[in-house]
């Protein structure tokens, strides 16, 4: 299977609006979903996570452009992350592209996976835009897994300006579905691949690449 099927749009305009829309599923986690234990394999509660990649445009220490944004483990199945909002993520002008802004969601809505020794990519990623993101803040985001239902796993997210305790600017949820090393393998630029896995950093290589058994 390849992911949930969706309606293609109508090919001409005497339908109902709704049935012109493509029918996504739902990023709330279904019964029977469960919040399973942090893996013993979790970094400790404070752990500074690091890059899982150099060259990740939402993580990277190496991408000059990109978001190096930065998260912490929590103490449960949760995280915090920060991310600068620099000149080159602008949209409008003097604020933040919103398209950056749900980078940032999804980096670190990524992060959590790790804390349950999961490789995980995103399968779908919802957003709200409370309130615009100017240049130069900070945008303070807190994820926390919400349920996991076989390779699924359900998360949730809020980014806030001015301070930890600040407004939210932004919310988010996401459902990441479970893959193998094959997905990265299979899809991925063999010069970009070799490139991570030569990282002399054993935790780095393992988080670009960890896979459940
Ligand atoms: C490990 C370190 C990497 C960390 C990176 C962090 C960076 C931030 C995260 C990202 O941005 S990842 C990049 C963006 N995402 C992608 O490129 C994913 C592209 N999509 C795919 O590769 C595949 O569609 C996907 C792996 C998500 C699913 O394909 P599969 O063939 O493996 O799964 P399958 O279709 O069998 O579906 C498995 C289950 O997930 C569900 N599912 C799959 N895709 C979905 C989707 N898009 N939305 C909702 N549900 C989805 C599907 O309905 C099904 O549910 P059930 O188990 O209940 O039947």
């Amino acid at each position: 299977m390849n992911g949930p099927s969706a309606s293609p749009p109508a090919p001409q305009g005497s339908e109902e609006p709704a049935a012109r829309a493509v029918a996504l599923p739902p990023t709330t986690p279904p019964a029977g979903a469960v919040l399973p234990p942090r893996a013993p394999e979790a970094p400790a509660p404070g752990t500074l996570l690091g890059s899982h990649y150099d060259h990740c445009f939402g993580c990277g220490p190496q991408h000059p452009q990109g978001l190096q944004l930065t998260a912490v483990a929590g103490e449960g199945l949760d995280v915090t992350a920060e991310f600068t909002v620099r000149p080159s993520h602008q949209g409008g002008p003097g604020l933040a592209h919103g398209g950056v802004l749900v980078t940032a969601m999804d980096e670190t809505l990524g992060t959590l996976n790790w804390l349950l020794h999961a490789a995980a990519v995103t399968g779908r990623l919802e957003t709200d835009f409370v309130r615009p993101v100017p240049v130069d803040a900070v945008l303070h985001i807190r994820a926390w897994v919400t349920g996991v239902h076989g390779r699924k796993i359900y998360s949730a997210a809020e980014g806030r300006i001015g301070g930890p305790d600040g407004p939210v600017a932004i919310r988010a949820q996401a459902l990441f579905v479970q893959v193998k090393l094959e997905h990265f393998t299979t899809h991925g630029r063999p010069e970009d691949i070799k490139k991570a896995m030569d990282d002399p950093d054993l935790f780095k290589r393992a988080r670009a690449f960890e896979v459940n058994p």
